[in-house]
């Protein structure tokens, strides 16, 4: 029998700029299902990872598979949830409409049931059916991040990426967005790889943490790589890992980190 083909797999990765190696020997094997946080300071290579995987810049050593293939820009194997950014308020286009382009006309109707059914589900399941005909533009910040959440769930992908999606979301969206994120793993298997500076909001979803660091990374659950002993290699100097209520604080290392950490808290 063979062994089913790991939505993201990595063997031996390097990524460098010239001389610049950002990251190197990364052995990774993503399962259906599993939730990877990816954690860093600034210029750990947190989105080269994600350009990668997107097809967008090579690896200059190693391997990396998605589904047992070549990463290639485009793949549908591949959803993207990106930084949140506001949409131009003077866009006609509406949420349903940003839905619609995602799916497979030929693969849906061979599926039963109209596109539009589909889009209509889509929306429903990210509680966005009240403004599925209103304009992007006229939308807050998290009901725009629930449209691209929706846009993403319908290319069914295997592997589900996001890039700091929380970025200027307020708590309680926070809290709305990685739970249905959440749901989407459980209930598809999307395998998810998610890119954040704070991982208190995704901390209670977690399987593994990938940690870059200046001085390497680290692999493992959030017990094993969240500690002081382990940070503190990471960075070649003194980190402490805190936790107070089911929640890590990380003092020192990074301060961008810690500001951020401390933020989530308001
Ligand atoms: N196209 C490029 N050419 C040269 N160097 C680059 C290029 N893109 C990124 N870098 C460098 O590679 C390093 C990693 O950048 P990357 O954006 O992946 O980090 P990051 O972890 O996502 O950072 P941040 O948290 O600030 O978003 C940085 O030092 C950056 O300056």
């Amino acid at each position: 029998m063979s062994v089913p083909a790991a939505p993201l797999e990595l063997e031996g990765a390097r990524l460098a700029y010239g001389p610049r190696v950002v990251w190197s020997d990364v052995d990774l094997t993503v399962r259906p299902g599993e939730f990877l946080t990816v954690l860093g300071p600034n210029g750990s290579g947190k989105t080269s990872l994600l350009r990668a995987i997107l097809g967008l810049t090579p690896l200059s050593a190693g391997r990396l598979s998605i589904m047992g293939a070549p990463p290639r820009r485009g793949s549908r194997a591949v959803g993207y949830i990106p930084q949140q950014r506001l949409i131009d308020p003077a866009t006609p286009v509406r949420a349903r409409d940003l839905v619609r382009l995602g799916l497979d006309g030929d693969r849906w109707g061979l599926g039963g049931g109209s596109t539009r059914a589909r889009v209509d589900a889509l929306l429903a399941a990210v509680g966005a059916s009240a403004y599925a005909d209103v304009p992007l533009g006229m939308l807050s910040g998290g009901e725009q991040q629930r449209v691209r959440i929706a846009q993403a769930l319908g290319t069914e992908p295997a592997l589900l990426l996001c890039d700091e999606p929380l970025l200027s979301l307020d708590l309680r969206h926070q809290h709305e967005v990685t739970a249905l994120i959440h749901a989407m793993r459980r209930e598809r298997g999307t395998a998810v790889v998610f890119v954040t500076h704070e991982i208190n909001p995704v901390l209670p979803y977690t399987d593994r943490v990938l940690y870059l660091a200046p001085a390497g990374h680290a692999i493992g659950v959030p017990d094993e790589v969240l500690t002081s002993s382990q940070l503190s290699a990471l960075y070649g100097t003194p980190v402490d890992v805190l936790r107070s209520q089911g929640r890590v604080v990380i003092v020192g290392g990074d301060d961008e980190h810690v500001h951020h950490v401390e933020e989530a808290d308001e």
